[in-house]
């Protein structure tokens, strides 16, 4: 088993050579690495760990009165703020950051914190250098190479974005224990290297290949781990390594709480990080703008869904005011967002097959593809007013000066996402097709396919290893379709296809339904590539690149598909108040859930599908006559919500539930 390499600096100036080649064995391998006699006084250490001890102590009123600000990198963060990786249910941390001597600190309520962290920061600045140094040197660069793109280190994010952070990670109560609970999500750190202290719990643990391994404290060392940026500007030779920080067996057991310093190193604002090789592996980034962009991913209060979110929070702290307002704790956030999700996904779904059978009904069948059209073209307005009103305080201008800035002048940022919009395009014309075919049941399940296509994908583009209980989830949510389009007649005691049945129509239907799930896999799977390579901006810009896309392609599609048609009959033929319904409530709820997004986990996701599926049942078969509730029907529809769900639960971290403490 591959271990985390220990190297010792002691008198650093004479043993330059040998540090400098374990160091660069330790980045080019693991990517992380434990340094001992790094001359940092245990002191020093013991005084932050002891002030932040008595800072997390405090009753939480007292820690809000210390919040982040999003600009300057400071200050508290709660519980639940943040979250590393899609996929948890919760990561049970809390934080204090800091960017400079000079900055934002819990002065009134622990006046000790302040001298501690700034005597601290100081001695892991130096050491800090020592280390760029080394490493400039291991990569045949002059020494000075990379410490010279480091000079203002803790000087504050107007120069530097470098971050100390104190991580408290509190006791868990028996709620917390279960699974999808973690202390910290998958990641990798963004900046160029990480220094970490920890106390004597452990719980980290680091990827090395596809193998798990922990990277417990050794009492005095300092580890150290490479983030993002650097494996940027080394092409890959240096590698961000991707860790978690689990709850360990001993944790739950003795019900204490973790704690961690890590000290997060940026370049200086304006440095370019691009490949020293000259290779073009990933497209030149500036540090500062590669830190915003990591922390408003993590930031579940950023951009469009802190909007969003503090909008809901308003409106039901307004309600339920006074004593009530208790009522809003994360599991009431998290019931309401899965109603969200539910009704979104359920309503509109139902509607469009409605405004389908209307259509037919009345002989006054709208175009699809205008549909789509009118879509985009709505959703694009919306969030243009969201930017203007949002990110540019009501200024038209400095959102036109915004979105140049953001969308002409990055084409690199930009342009890779054409593919995306174009799948969704293509994949919102099937789908309307489709539900002009089958009924909104058969394409809710059929359409759960695209889990199965997401995997295929994920497997082929970004070489990910699905787990052998995914693959059988996958199995069964196949047998279950299939059941789903089986008929059984029990006059003749004959299983047969509902195809044969139901007609050619239905067939199109079908195969609109599985090539709109090969679309969404990729999609899925080649954003998801984006944002690995480092090319996600913020979420409203991005909303915006998108939909400028999609936007264009739905007019090509207008155009190049239905071009006559349209000019015959008119652009909004067929367009009853239901259909407009149906355009606005795609718009406006595809916007809402993607800025809540952040929120809903995939367990969450899974729920919210599977109780729309069954809503779909429910409704199409007694508003809208479609009648396909047969019994084979049913035992698919089961075996595909089964599936769905076992396939959710298969990817999340499980925290092993707490053994009875023995007396
Ligand atoms: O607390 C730890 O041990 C690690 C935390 C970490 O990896 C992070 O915050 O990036
Ligand atoms: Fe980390």
């Amino acid at each position: 088993m591959p271990e985390i390499p220990v190297v010792d600096l002691s008198n650093m100036g004479l043993h330059q050579g040998r540090i400098t080649k374990e160091l660069d064995e330790a980045f080019s391998t693991v990517g992380f690495v434990y340094l001992k006699n790094h001359g940092i006084d245990q002191k020093k250490v013991d005084n932050v760990f002891e002030a932040s001890r008595t800072f997390f102590q405090l009753p939480e009123d007292i820690k809000k009165g210390y919040p982040r600000d999003n600009e300057r990198f400071d200050g508290y963060t709660g519980r639940d703020q943040e979250i590393l990786e899609d996929s948890s249910v919760h990561e049970v941390r809390e934080a204090y950051d800091v960017t400079s001597p000079t900055g934002f600190y819990p002065d009134d309520s622990v006046p000790q914190f302040r001298p501690a962290i700034c005597e601290l920061a100081h001695s892991l600045c130096q050491l800090t250098v020592d280390l760029l140094k080394c490493m400039a040197l291991a990569l045949g660069l002059d020494e000075d190479y990379l410490s010279s793109r480091h000079q203002h280190i803790f000087h504050g994010v107007d120069k530097n974005g470098t971050i100390l952070r104190s991580l408290y990670y509190p006791s868990l109560s028996g709620d917390d224990i279960q699974p999808g609970v973690v202390r910290c999500g998958e990641h990798s750190d963004y900046g160029t290297v990480t220094l970490l202290l920890q106390d004597d719990m452990g719980g980290l643990e680091v990827l090395s290949g596809s193998e798990w391994i922990a990277a417990d404290p050794i009492p005095g060392a300092v580890l150290v781990n490479l983030g993002d940026l650097m494996q940027f500007w080394t092409s890959d030779r240096y590698r961000a390594t991707v860790h978690r920080v689990r709850v360990p067996e001993i944790e739950i057991r003795r019900r204490s709480p973790r704690h961690s310093i890590a000290f997060f190193v940026q370049p200086d604002n304006g440095v370019m990080i691009s490949a020293l090789d000259g290779s073009q592996k990933h497209p030149p980034v500036e540090s500062l703008a590669y830190l915003k962009l990591r922390l408003s991913e993590t930031y579940k209060t950023g951009e469009l869904s802190r909007n969003i979110a503090g909008l809901l929070e308003f409106i039901m702290k307004t309600l339920l005011s006074g004593k009530l307002t208790k009522l809003l704790t994360p599991s009431v956030i998290r019931y309401g967002l899965l109603l969200l999700l539910t009704v979104q996904n359920t309503a509109t779904v139902l509607c469009m097959r409605a405004s389908m059978i209307n259509a037919s009904a009345t002989n006054q069948k709208y175009v699809v593809s205008t549909l789509v059209l009118t879509m985009e073209t709505i959703k694009v307005v919306i969030l243009l007013a969201l930017i203007v009103i949002v990110e540019s305080s009501c200024s038209l201008r400095k959102a036109m000066t915004l979105l140049y800035d953001e969308i002409v002048c990055r084409p690199y940022d930009t342009l890779p996402l054409a593919v995306p919009s174009f799948l969704y395009v293509v994949q919102d014309n099937l789908i309307v097709y489709a539900l002009s075919c089958v009924d909104a049941t058969t394409y809710q399940v059929t359409y759960q396919l695209r889990i199965l296509t997401t995997a295929i994908f994920a497997r082929m583009l970004l070489n990910k290893i699905i787990p052998v209980k995914r693959w059988l989830s996958l199995v069964l949510l196949m047998l279950g379709v299939i059941l789903t389009q089986v008929h059984f007649s029990k006059d003749s005691g004959i299983f047969s296809f509902r195809t044969g049945k139901e007609g050619p129509a239905y067939v199109l239907g079908l195969v609109s339904i599985l090539c709109a799930t090969l679309t969404s896999g990729f999609a899925g799977v080649y954003n998801e590539k984006l944002i690995k390579n480092g090319q996600q901006p913020l979420l409203l810009i991005r909303s915006i690149q998108l939909s400028l896309f999609c936007l264009f392609f739905a007019f090509l599609g207008v155009l190049l598909k239905d071009g006559r048609l349209v000019n015959t009959q008119g652009y909004f033929y067929g367009y009853s108040p239901l259909v407009w319904l149906v355009a606005a409530m795609q718009a406006v709820g595809g916007i809402i859930v993607a800025g809540t997004m952040k929120y809903a986990d995939n367990i969450l996701k899974t729920f919210a599908t599977s109780i729309s599926i069954v809503m779909s049942c429910i409704f199409s078969y007694y508003l809208l006559g479609d009648d396909n509730l047969t019994a084979t029907f049913i035992v698919g529809t089961v075996a595909i919500l089964f599936a769905t769900y076992l396939y959710s639960v298969a990817t999340v971290q499980t925290a092993k539930p707490a053994e009875p403490i023995k007396s």
